[in-house]
């Protein structure tokens, strides 16, 4: 068993699915399932990343009934303030006690042209507001035959953390995009040897101490069939999961599998 002092962090990416009543009747349904299972949540930290319309709703609920799950949003503007149509401020994110935002998911750099240098200024943005940025860098499919597996991947991490110093709180999310709703997820040896290595980078770049508490997840094509692999892995720190955390049930399992920290 692989030593670490890092709570292993079970994310739910919802994309755009459910809306805020679903969201809801899912969060309750959740807690109650994972508390009926005397689920560890302080052994394994739970969080959902639902649609921005969602949020409050969730915030409300989690808060009045004090469950233990986490939340976060899935983008954040650059920007503060102002004529940005359609954006949402970090400063209003931080308001609804999002305690995550993802950033750079592969989605939003295909299909919404986000470069390396709108990551990084996004992931500056985050920070100034408080928020955990969950930062994803993957290969695509031809990425992978031609550079190999960690090339693209941690060129991403870099640029992502251009001019971002100190003792950060970050995720790292790596998720191959050839594995995302493909239902053709990495090995559990592909997704350790690409997170050693992101963690040489956080090392290299942000020192030993943001490297040894950052947790590197890995995403694409996580089911609850398979997550046991992914936990075994030392350097693979939870998961990032879409499809499967539309599942009450299969996202309950996912969650419940347990990795040993600090044995
Ligand atoms: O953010 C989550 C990833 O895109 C993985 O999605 P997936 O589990 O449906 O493959």
């Amino acid at each position: 068993m692989a030593v670490t002092t890092r709570t292993p962090l079970l994310a739910g990416n919802w994309k755009m699915n459910l809306d805020h009543l679903q969201s809801i009747a899912f969060v309750q349904k959740l807690a109650w399932s994972l508390k009926d299972a005397n689920h560890d949540f302080d052994g394994a930290e739970v969080a959902i990343f639902p649609p921005f319309t969602d949020l409050r709703s969730v915030q409300t609920l989690i808060s009045a009934d004090k469950l233990p799950i986490h939340f976060g949003a899935q983008d954040v503007s650059a920007h503060d303030s102002g004529a940005y149509t359609g954006e949402i401020s970090g400063a209003f994110l931080k308001a609804l006690d999002c305690q995550y935002v993802i950033i750079g998911h592969s989605e939003r750099r295909t299909l919404h042209n986000e470069t390396d240098e709108v990551v990084n200024t996004k992931v500056l943005a985050a920070l100034k507001h408080g928020l955990v940025p969950v930062i994803c860098v993957g290969e695509t499919a031809e990425d992978l035959e031609k550079h190999g597996p960690s090339a693209v991947p941690v060129a991403q991490l870099k640029a992502a953390l251009a001019s971002v110093t100190g003792a950060v709180d970050i995720v790292v999310a790596y998720e191959p995009v050839w594995a995302i709703g493909s239902g053709q997820a990495a090995t559990p040896e592909q997704a350790e040897q690409v997170a050693a290595q992101l963690r040489v980078t956080l090392r290299e770049l942000l020192g030993d101490e943001v490297a040894e508490a950052t947790r590197v997840l890995y995403g694409g094509s996580v089911k609850s069939g398979n997550i046991a692999g992914f936990m075994r892995e030392p350097n693979v720190d939870g998961a990032l999961i879409g499809g499967a955390s539309l599942d009450l049930n299969e996202f309950a399992s996912i969650v419940r599998f347990q990795k040993h920290v600090g044995t």
